[in-house]
């Protein structure tokens, strides 16, 4: 056979090779143009200044709840219609992640929030009694510890002068986290600078920019640019601390089941947290290991924990902070807030409605987690839409959390849409936690934090608006506020 013959050929078995790649990518370029949705050339300017929610939210109002935005070769239908994510979220066949997900992998591996299919469903199921009430309730009070060591920490500010209380929040987040998911104290409160915390900010941050960078996508180039350098070293500093905590736990599981065959075990245990013994998600996992109960190996283990650090962390800290930046500048609010937290103090678990009226109103404005999306396997049908496979799907939720129709005067925080009115809305016009088989795990867990968080500051001091300052709420992986959240406090009075 000739050189071109065998070139000819070459080329032929590729092009079979890749034929229905190419002919599904047609399919999804028909469909697109059924679709309003912005240009290349926009989406590269937008994506250049940094500001995609405001764009995003431009781009609603310009094209309505459903558009589309090419990501390179990746078709993104974006919707924001209660109804379309009803159909979406409820829908079974729709629990793979999207492509973008991947981006999280060297991090998070295939941990909850990346899985799909049967694996997910497997760790779903072994997971989420770990995420009962009855369980949660036990942490409360590691919890309160916690929140008295934030009150404690920021009297050093309680001058009346502005400061950036973020990082005071997401060190508090951070031991919480450990201590409830984790069984560890970490102590990142008392001993802030933590080189942890800095880490996940690098890999959040360096994360978000690969995300909506064609070309940094693709790792086997990325790794060796300066920023894929930054993010192999938060990603050290991450594994390894992950790494120990499992470490600590299971010695610590053993020495105990030891201790449990010496039947020396008439009294309460102690464990390295100092109190009554609580079963942190990490023992669940280590226990099925050491019983053989589900195939779990260490990877699998550290990748549902580093899934529930960066989940159980970054989403609660962003909420805080941004309830307290609107708390500041309503008084009134804060005012029914204060006295409520008064009257009820210590019934954060089952009681307290306006703060969680608050909680939800804050997260219809600044939602932890303002868009997520996920792999279409099969043509689906999706209002009067027929997204083919190979798309992927977006709830947009900063824009769902915006529609006029359920929110009027969508950008004024008022808690009694939710104290007061709450029935009357659509089901899925809040969707902050997600809903239907993949929705957050954590909801229980973060509602619980933030209601003692919130009360406890509430009760101790009275936040005071920084006139000059207001949030620029950034999309990164959880939403943030880029120029930090400035605010003053100063001690209540009791009365
Ligand atoms: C204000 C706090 C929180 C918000 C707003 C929030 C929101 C969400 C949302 C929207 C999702 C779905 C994401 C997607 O489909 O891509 C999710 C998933 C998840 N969340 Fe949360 N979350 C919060 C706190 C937490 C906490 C405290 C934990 C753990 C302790 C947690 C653990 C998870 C996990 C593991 C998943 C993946 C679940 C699955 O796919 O099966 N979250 N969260």
């Amino acid at each position: 056979m000739s050189t071109w013959a065998l070139v000819a050929f070459a080329f032929w078995a590729l092009f079979l090779r890749y034929l229905p790649q190419i002919l599904n990518f047609l399919r999804l370029q028909r469909f697109a143009k059924t679709l309003p949705g912005p240009s290349v050339g926009e989406l590269m300017a937008n994506l250049k200044k940094g500001e995609i929610l405001n764009w995003l939210k431009e781009l609603r109002e310009r094209h309505g709840p459903v558009f589309r935005i090419w990501l390179g070769k990746d078709l993104m239908v974006m919707f924001s219609h209660p109804e379309d994510v009803r159909q979406l979220l409820g829908n079974n066949a729709l629990l793979y992640k999207s492509r973008n997900y991947r981006l999280l992998e060297p991090w998070l591996g295939k941990g909850l929030l990346t899985n799909g299919g049967e694996s997910w469903h497997r760790r779903r199921k072994l997971l989420t009694p770990g995420f009962h009430f009855r369980i949660l309730s036990e942490f409360k009070e590691p919890m309160e510890e916690n929140c008295r060591i934030l009150v404690s920490r920021l009297k050093e500010r309680a001058n009346g002068e502005p400061f950036d209380i973020y990082p005071y929040i997401t060190l508090f987040a951070l031991d919480a986290i450990c201590e409830t998911a984790m069984g560890i104290r970490k102590h990142a409160q008392l001993q802030s600078d933590s080189e942890y915390v800095k880490a996940v900010q690098t890999i959040c941050r360096v994360m978000h920019k690969q995300s909506f960078s064609f070309w940094q996508r693709l790792n086997i180039f990325f790794k060796y640019t300066e920023m894929g350098k930054e993010r192999d070293g938060a990603l050290r500093v991450l594994h390894d601390e992950t790494n120990r905590v499992i470490r600590l736990r299971r010695e610590q599981l053993l020495k105990e089941r030891e201790l449990q065959e010496n039947k020396d075990k008439d009294k309460d245990e102690e464990n390295d947290v100092g109190g009554k013994r609580r079963l942190a998600f990490l023992d669940m996992l280590l226990l099925t290991q050491l019983e053989g109960g589900a195939e779990l190996s260490d990877v699998d283990i550290r990748e549902e924990v580093d899934t529930f650090m960066f989940e159980g962390h970054d989403t609660t800290s962003s909420a805080i902070a941004f309830a307290l930046s609107l708390l500041s500048k309503h008084a009134e609010v804060q005012q029914r807030a204060y006295e409520e937290a008064r009257d009820l103090e210590g019934r954060e678990k089952e009681s307290m409605p306006y703060l969680e009226a608050i909680i939800k109103e804050t997260l219809r404005l600044y939602p932890s987690v303002p868009f997520f999306s996920r792999q279409v396997l099969e043509d689906m049908q999706v209002g009067k839409h027929t997204v083919p496979k190979g798309a992927s799907i977006n709830c947009l939720i900063y824009m769902l959390h915006r529609d006029p129709v359920n929110f009027p005067d969508p950008e004024r925080f008022d808690p009694d849409r939710f104290y007061l009115n709450e029935k009357q809305m659509h089901p899925f016009a809040f969707a902050a936690f997600s809903a239907g088989p993949r929705n957050c795990i954590g909801q229980k867990f973060a509602m619980l934090e933030l209601k003692c968080s919130l009360s406890s500051l509430l009760r101790s001091y009275q936040f005071m608006p920084d006139q000059d300052h207001q949030p620029i709420p950034l999309a990164e992986l959880v939403m943030k506020s880029g120029n930090g959240v400035r605010l003053s406090i100063k001690p209540r009075r009791l009365n």
